[in-house]
């Protein structure tokens, strides 16, 4: 489907910091909009209903899947985390630019559905940064520490089935790639659909 807003996707393992570079890219650049998930997980620390999440309960969240509300859904962490049609499709229709902090597994989805969305992973740049970014944080409880570790394994080997890797050491580089992605694609956009409508014009069509 092509639609003249930008689709976006960030991933990462949990504590590689796509949060805060979804954040910081946000509060500089007012054309890109978040696309806010409904979850099935409690809120942590100061997360906000609608702001960072949709918090909903189990059956609200089934009730949804069966009302084909979702564009994707996936467990993640032993919770269902989705992005409604609603959080993406009228933005991107309208011509805005939509990002979306999601895991993998929903990450593939969209790309099967919105073939020019632009998928990133981040990477943490090793494992005891990415233990100690989690423990640092101080949100999850240990073993929910333990379990988002172990996940990182099977998530990292995803990261080839990416558009564009970005390692996360330096956070105002890793914010720099960001935009720069993000950048080149509305480029990229703009000229082709200037072509293309050209191209129609003198055709005639
Ligand atoms: N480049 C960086 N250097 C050091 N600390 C960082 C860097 N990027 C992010 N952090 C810190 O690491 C922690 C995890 O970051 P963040 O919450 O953005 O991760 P996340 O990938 O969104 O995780 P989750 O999927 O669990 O929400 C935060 O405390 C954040 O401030
Ligand atoms: N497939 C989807 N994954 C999502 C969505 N919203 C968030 N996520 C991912 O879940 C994990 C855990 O998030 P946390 O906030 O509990 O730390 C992380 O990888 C998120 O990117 C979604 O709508 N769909």
């Amino acid at each position: 489907m092509d639609y003249p807003g930008n689709l976006f996707v960030v991933a990462a393992p949990s504590g590689a910091g796509k949060s805060s570079l979804v954040k910081a890219l946000l509060e500089l650049d007012a054309r890109v909009q978040l696309s806010v998930s409904h979850t099935t997980r409690s809120p942590r620390g100061q997360e906000k209903h609608g702001r960072d999440y949709f918090f909903v309960s189990e059956s609200e969240f089934d009730q949804m899947v069966l009302a084909d509300a979702f564009v994707e859904w996936a467990n993640v962490h032993k919770r269902r985390y989705g992005t409604s049609k609603k959080a993406i499709e009228d933005r991107i229709a309208h011509g805005a630019d939509v990002i979306l902090e999601i895991d993998w597994q929903g990450a593939l989805q969209i790309k099967r559905i919105f073939t020019n969305a632009v998928l990133v992973f981040i990477l943490p740049p090793s494992w005891e940064e990415l233990r100690s970014r989690l423990e640092r944080r101080g949100e999850d409880a240990p073993d929910v520490i333990e379990m988002r570790l172990e996940n990182a394994k099977m998530e990292l080997a995803q990261a080839r089935e990416f558009d564009f890797v970005i390692i996360n050491e330096l956070f105002e580089r890793a914010l720099f790639d960001l935009k720069a992605i993000v950048h080149a694609q509305r480029l990229k956009y703009t000229s082709q659909r200037r072509a293309r409508a050209d191209t129609f014009q003198a055709l005639g069509i």
